[in-house]
């Protein structure tokens, strides 16, 4: 059957920047172009920036001048990592993640994470199923608020601040997008959602306890939703010793950049699990990227894991209005884990090609399976 014609394009910004950054962003590329070939229903244009680490050595910026207003003209963004073995962390950081992030008011950061079939947990008796979470990351401030200094530089009395910043007006819009996050996905009591609230309000009293406060408040506004609150430490225990009792997550800047990556490891691998940047306003674009950094241990090998770029891809279809060839995308991902072609952070022997071609393989069977199922 020919594809049904095209109605909808989406321009995409790609920045796959640096590390293992542009060998994930071209194997999610070629599978969203394969993707949406086979759909017929959508189509995607890419456009990509060449912002890295190198471009910085070059030219003194990561992003030129007018870089935000370019990025402001596609419908969103796919970022690959940012970080390189010859220029500082916190440049790199700063200089693109944070410059594009903080702007852009993409302040909803969502990391989902689940256990894919055919892989397993490192923890015991743990099957897909029973790790199934969404953690809510806060995006715009708290520990990453940009605020502090560094005097009397090699004295002895060398003094460094980091301050950590919480506005009640950046709680309640993290709050709200958490508490619908949570009700969305009807977990808990009843299926009306169930969110926990990750804090460090024994330490921190100011900042951490107008956190609580302003999730409370907002609670009110869900009265269906079952919440409960966590110190971060124990945290950690939690989902290690108990993952079942947990649904959606919501915590500061910092706290949730650390359990994202744990809960990833806990799926199986930090190759696997996504982030995406969201203004939930839609007035800007949001930013799509795995939850990976750069990787410099395994760049120029060939063995990353695309896994956490295909979700990734899915989310932003899904943000796009595209849920149907998300779904799609997510089947193909999972019988490609479930047929055991998998990268060797997830115990396989494939490399990030070998994964890509089967995930494009099972996208076009699929695909004729569906028109089988209409023909018949
Ligand atoms: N958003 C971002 O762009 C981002 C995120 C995290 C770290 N960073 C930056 O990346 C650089 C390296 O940071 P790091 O080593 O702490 O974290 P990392 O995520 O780059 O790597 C941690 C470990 O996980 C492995 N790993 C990561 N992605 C993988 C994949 N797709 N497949 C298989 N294995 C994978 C790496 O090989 C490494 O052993 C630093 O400059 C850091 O600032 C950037
Ligand atoms: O934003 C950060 O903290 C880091 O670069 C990175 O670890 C991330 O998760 O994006
Ligand atoms: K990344
Ligand atoms: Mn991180």
């Amino acid at each position: 059957m020919s594809p049904i014609s095209t109605s909808r394009n989406y321009s995409i910004a790609t920045i796959p920047a640096d590390g293992i950054g542009p060998e994930v962003i071209s194997a999610g590329v070629c599978v969203l172009e394969k993707l949406s070939s086979l759909s017929g229903t959508f189509s995607l244009s890419f456009h990509s920036y060449d912002w890295s680490s190198e471009t910085y050595k070059k030219t003194g910026a990561y992003i030129p001048h007018d870089g935000l207003d370019k990025l402001k003209q596609h419908d969103a963004i796919l970022f690959g990592a940012v970080g390189a073995p010859d220029v500082p962390d916190h440049i790199s950081l700063w200089g693109l993640r944070l410059s594009i992030c903080q702007p852009l008011q993409q302040y909803a950061n969502v990391r989902p994470t689940k256990i894919f079939r055919g892989t397993s947990s490192p923890l015991r008796n743990v099957s897909p199923g029973d790790l199934d979470w969404v953690i809510i990351r806060e995006n715009s401030e708290g520990e990453y608020a940009g605020q502090g200094g560094r005097s009397h530089r090699g004295q002895l009395w060398e003094t460094a601040t980091e301050v950590a910043v919480f506005t009640r007006h950046a709680i309640e819009r993290i709050m709200r997008f958490a508490f619908e996050t949570a009700k969305k996905r009807g977990r808990g009591k009843g299926g009306k959602g169930k969110l926990t609230v990750v804090t460090k309000s024994n330490a921190q009293r100011n900042g951490m306890v107008l956190w609580d406060e302003v999730a409370v408040e907002v609670g009110k506004e869900f009265p269906g939703v079952e919440v409960d609150k966590m110190l971060v430490d124990a945290m950690t225990c939690r989902m290690v010793l108990d993952p079942k009792s947990i649904d959606t997550i919501v915590a500061t800047n910092l706290h949730a950049d650390i359990l994202s990556d744990l809960a990833a490891s806990l799926a199986g691998s930090i190759g696997i699990a996504p982030t995406s940047n969201l203004d939930p306003t839609r007035a800007n674009p949001s930013m799509f990227e795995p939850i990976h950094g750069s990787a410099f241990d395994i760049t120029g090998k060939g063995v990353a894991n695309p896994v956490a770029t295909f979700w990734t891809a899915a989310e932003m279809l899904t943000w796009l209005g595209e849920e149907e060839g998300a779904a799609r995308l997510m089947e193909a991902v999972e019988n490609v884990t479930e047929s055991g072609v998998c990268t060797r952070d997830l115990g396989g022997k494939a490399g990030t090609k070998e994964v890509t071609e089967a995930v494009c393989s099972e996208l076009e069977k699929l695909f004729a399976d569906k028109e089988q199922a209409w023909l018949a």
